[in-house]
């Protein structure tokens, strides 16, 4: 599928999303607050939403609840009023979705230059489909992925691997010409459970650690040098 005169070196190119594409940690931050406050709760930090970003959205609520409360994740998971919670939540997040997240700059850009090079685009992240549908609506970005996988859009998400032989099998795809792109260990993880090569940008949420202890095969500083490997 690839043509002599294009210069990029991958056929296809899966993002992360939170952390990566978008800044989506302030909203985060406001929809937790919003039903923290709401159950009488201490608010949350974006420093402590930043290291929770990263196993799904679910799962970012079970720790600021387990942390809000002084108990742990096992205790909020048993909980008789998650569920409803959970909801609550979902109504917040839907509300604040695309109040306060941003593009990272040169995203626009560098996908529009993928494009141009025959790259097929996919996103891969742990959010939840229905966020990420309205992440991506939101800054419309909808139309830029030939393909988005979710948290909850496999029977496994991230680190697992089968969201990346998803896609090199839709788009037959050989490992060695696909690279994820992404902020977090999660991410790292999965390229190499795949076999794929992984290139980390420290803008991100890492939990807290520094990128480059997850030893990806690159750390680039911005969307710019995508451009720049043509
Ligand atoms: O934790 C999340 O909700 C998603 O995070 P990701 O886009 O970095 O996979
Ligand atoms: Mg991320």
């Amino acid at each position: 599928m690839r043509g002599e005169h294009m210069a990029f070196p991958y056929d296809l190119v899966m993002f992360d999303l939170d952390g990566t594409l978008v800044e989506t940690a302030p909203e985060i931050c406001d929809a937790v607050n919003d039903t923290l406050h709401g159950l009488g709760l201490p608010a949350a930090s974006l420093a402590e939403v930043e290291r929770w970003i990263g196993h799904g959205t679910h799962e970012l609520l079970i720790a600021a609840l387990a942390c809000a409360t002084g108990t742990d994740a096992q205790a909020v998971r048993a909980s008789k009023g998650l569920a409803s919670t959970s909801a609550t939540f979902d109504k917040h997040y839907q509300r604040r979705c695309g109040t306060r997240s941003r593009l990272y700059p040169g995203v626009r850009e560098a996908l529009a230059f993928l494009r141009t090079q025959g790259v097929k685009l996919a996103v891969i992240t742990n959010k939840e489909a229905r966020y990420t549908d309205t992440v991506l609506g939101v800054h419309q970005l909808r139309d830029s992925f030939d393909r988005v996988i979710s948290g909850d859009s496999l029977p496994t998400k991230k680190p697992d691997p089968a969201c990346v032989h998803a896609c090199l099998h839709a788009f037959d795809v050989p490992k060695t010409r696909a690279l994820f792109v992404g902020d977090s260990s999660i991410d790292a993880a999965t390229a190499r459970n795949a076999g794929v090569e992984v290139w980390l940008l420290p803008h991100g949420y890492n939990m807290g650690a520094p990128i480059q202890q997850c030893r990806p095969d690159r750390v680039i500083a911005d969307f710019s040098v995508l451009a720049a490997e043509a």
